[in-house]
């Protein structure tokens, strides 16, 4: 039995969507209690993109039966997955005395689904004219009497059937049914989002007012195409975050290290397209924290050029459980190898699909522990291009279906504000739940639209929430644009489209160590001073660079690459511009060189250096073995061993005749920034075995 004035909350639902979950939560965060109705059953209520809907109020003329008689009992009905609460029972009862009505239906601003009935609506100032039957409340008795006034199919339209009850005046009175024009109680978002400002409650909350009618609504119902609005705002009410702390307080809890078993998975890599670091990203992928013996592996490589290091990794890593690869020649176009990765899924009995495409570098190996433990459906780690705001997810779609960029964008990814997010697109890296497979086949081909395109327009069709989570940081983006497969070493070439990851490959780890003010600078001589600035591998590549380019100069005094023609102190030389790099080099030159040269040159400022010679130089015994003494046309001078005494050769180094200084024991990727005139007259010594190769560059001349 219930007491007087007590409120009865029914929803219908026939599966716990990801809309029904989250109505749910919000009735938890006011403390109210709903009866489900049709859960578990046939949805008999047709498509409600269209029509329909009547089967949600044949049930819940069912539910009312008990409650024909009861005159104090307020009853309220609203849909679930696309409404949550906003407020507590108290509000909602309040709210609802004020209209000294029996029946309020929820109101919005279009008249649907018959147009034409919008001129039988009695006359309103508010926006919100038109009944909305997603929401309405009233006494249990007048209720039950309305819903048998007249009786409708469960494929009819609900919200057609109200609105000629509502219409019919005979009817409207008797009832004293009214609508919600100021969404006291109702807030329908259709047509209605500028009208709508998230604030920080006093309560530390979040709250929605609405600026037209001053109200704050207390139920939100994201009807016909408001639904991403919902989704977006839904991240942060029903007390989904902390005003506050700015906390999410709605998002799960991770255990780290991952504590029980861990469930098997189908690892989907994609290479779909030429793709920088691919060594990186696989010697990632080896090293994620979760035992091999547990996924499947499944890869799609469209590139023949990747297909070697590919191939060698998968000989490398024979502990996966399995491994299926689809190689350019088989004809296997992305759309379907992505949706043949999720039958595959299947047919493994995998309890996740992880994706990952070949973009994607995850830095932190435990984020597959991290993924597997978030309990969604679609979620993904937020990744980003380093040193950029593009990022794997978008915060809005514009009408057209494509990025928009949502109040909320920067905050995220700036991880001004962390949580876990309901967003409208997802791609590149996330984790599928397998219950939701069944629903995906060929989920990646939609039409015309890239297969990421289509993957999240079908789980949006579906309303399968996809979320993106930015509270830890687990990897990056690498930017694919402009990159040239057919240079020699291609990733030398990326110092500009993918900085981060050049520099993690290329520039030497202590390097920053040198600017450092309490770190005192090595000088083998006076004012010649030595750090660390490329690792080997870059000067093996740079060598390789050279060396496949071939057309050394012939140490003579005539240089027509010279604006002059002619050269004083001529070496067997390859210039930069010769191998397409004098740009990335100058680049290098102002990003890391000059910050040394700030350091211990102290007061000389030039900023961009410039340079107009910038060579590898060649020494051979059989060549040119030396180089006389000399002053540079630079200020200052960059000289970097690309080879190792000892080793690749016997002898070389670099003289100061003033200061009778040598430096002899270089180190590859060691650099000596000296002045270039002057006092620093100097040197190259002879080389007497093999080949020695140095990097250098006479900056500001
Ligand atoms: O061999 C060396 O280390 C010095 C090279 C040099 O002085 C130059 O190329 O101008
Ligand atoms: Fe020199």
């Amino acid at each position: 039995k219930t007491k007087t004035g007590d409120l009865l909350i029914f929803t219908v639902s026939t599966n716990e969507t990801d809309g029904f979950k989250r109505y749910i939560k919000s009735t938890e965060a006011y403390d109210l209690s709903v009866k489900v109705l049709g859960m578990g059953q046939k949805w008999e209520g047709g498509d409600m993109k269209f029509r329909g809907g009547g089967f949600k109020i044949n049930l819940l003329r069912q539910a009312l039966k008990p409650y024909q008689h009861d005159e104090s009992l307020i009853v309220m009905f609203t849909d679930s997955f696309d409404v949550m609460f906003l407020g507590t029972k108290e509000n909602i009862i309040k709210n609802f005395k004020t209209f000294n009505a029996s029946i309020v239906f929820a109101a919005e601003v279009y008249c649907w689904p018959e147009k034409s009935l919008a001129d039988s609506y009695p006359k309103t100032e508010s926006p919100y004219k038109y009944l909305n039957s997603g929401g309405f409340i009233g006494y249990a008795k007048q209720l039950y009497n309305l819903l048998n006034e007249n009786r409708l199919k469960d494929k009819d339209d609900d919200q057609h059937y109200f609105t000629k009850l509502f219409l019919n005046t005979e009817i409207r009175e008797k009832y004293r049914i009214r609508l919600d024009h100021k969404a006291t109680i109702f807030q329908c978002a259709s047509g209605a989002a500028d009208h709508l400002k998230l604030i920080e409650s006093s309560d530390g909350y979040y709250a929605l007012l609405n600026e037209i009618t001053g109200s704050q609504p207390l139920v939100l119902h994201g009807n016909g195409p408001s639904k991403l609005y919902l989704n977006s705002v839904g991240n942060y009410l029903s007390k989904a975050r902390s005003s506050s702390t700015n906390d999410c307080l709605d998002c799960p809890s991770i255990n780290m290290p991952y504590v029980g078993e861990f469930p098997i998975i189908l690892m989907g890599i994609f290479i779909p397209f030429d793709t920088p670091f691919m060594e990186e990203f696989l010697e990632k992928i080896t090293k994620l924290q979760y035992p091999k013996n547990k996924i499947h592996l499944y890869i799609f490589c469209k590139v023949e050029s990747h297909l070697h290091i590919i191939n060698n990794w998968i000989s490398e890593n024979k502990e996966y459980l399995s491994v299926k690869k689809i190689e350019p020649n088989e004809g296997i176009d992305e759309p379907l190898a992505r949706n043949l990765a999720i039958e595959r899924c299947k047919i493994k009995n995998c309890k996740f699909f992880f994706s990952v495409d070949s973009v994607v570098h995850l830095d932190d190996p435990t984020v597959l522990q991290w993924l597997i433990q978030e309990q969604k459906g679609v979620i993904g780690p937020m990744l980003l291009r380093p040193y950029k705001s593009w990022s794997n997810f978008w915060g809005s779609l514009s009408n057209e279906g494509y990025y928009a960029r949502s109040f909320d964008y920067m905050d995220i990814i700036n991880n001004d504000k962390r949580g876990v997010w309901n967003i409208p697109y997802l791609t590149s890296c996330y984790l599928i739940n397998s219950t939701l497979l069944p629903l995906l086949s060929g989920a990646y081909e939609n039409g015309k639209l890239d297969p990421d395109m289509a993957f999240c327009q079908t789980l949006r069709d579906k309303e399968v929430f996809m979320f993106v989570d930015n509270r830890i940081d687990v990897g990056h983006l690498i930017n694919p644009e402009d990159f040239d497969p057919t240079k020699v070493n291609p990733e030398m070439y990326e110092i500009f489209t993918n900085k981060y990851d050049w520099e993690q490959r290329y520039i030497h780890p202590n390097f920053s160590m040198s600017l450092r003010e309490d770190v005192t600078p090595i000088q083998p001589c006076p004012d010649v001073y030595w750090f660390p600035i490329v690792t080997p591998r870059f000067c093996k590549e740079l060598i390789q660079m050279v060396e496949s380019y071939g057309k050394w100069s012939s140490g003579s005094n005539q240089d027509e690459r010279l604006a002059g023609g002619y050269e004083n102190v001529p070496t067997r030389d390859i210039h930069m511009k010769q191998i397409d790099y004098e740009r990335h080099w100058l680049y290098f030159l102002q990003q890391y060189v000059r910050l040394l040269q700030e350091r211990v040159f102290i007061g000389y400022f030039h900023d961009p250096p410039q340079a107009l010679m910038n060579f590898v130089v060649r020494y051979r015994p059989d060549e040119q073995p030396s180089l006389r003494p000399h002053h540079d046309s630079s200020t200052y001078t960059v000289n970097i061993a690309l080879n190792r005494r000892g080793i690749d050769y016997e002898g070389g180094g670099c003289r100061f005749l003033r200061y009778n200084c040598s430096i002899t024991d270089t180190k590859v990727g060691w650099l000596l920034l000296h002045p270039g005139r002057l006092t620093h007259y100097h040197e190259g010594l002879l080389v007497s075995n093999g080949t020695r190769y140095i990097m250098v560059s006479f900056v500001d001349p």
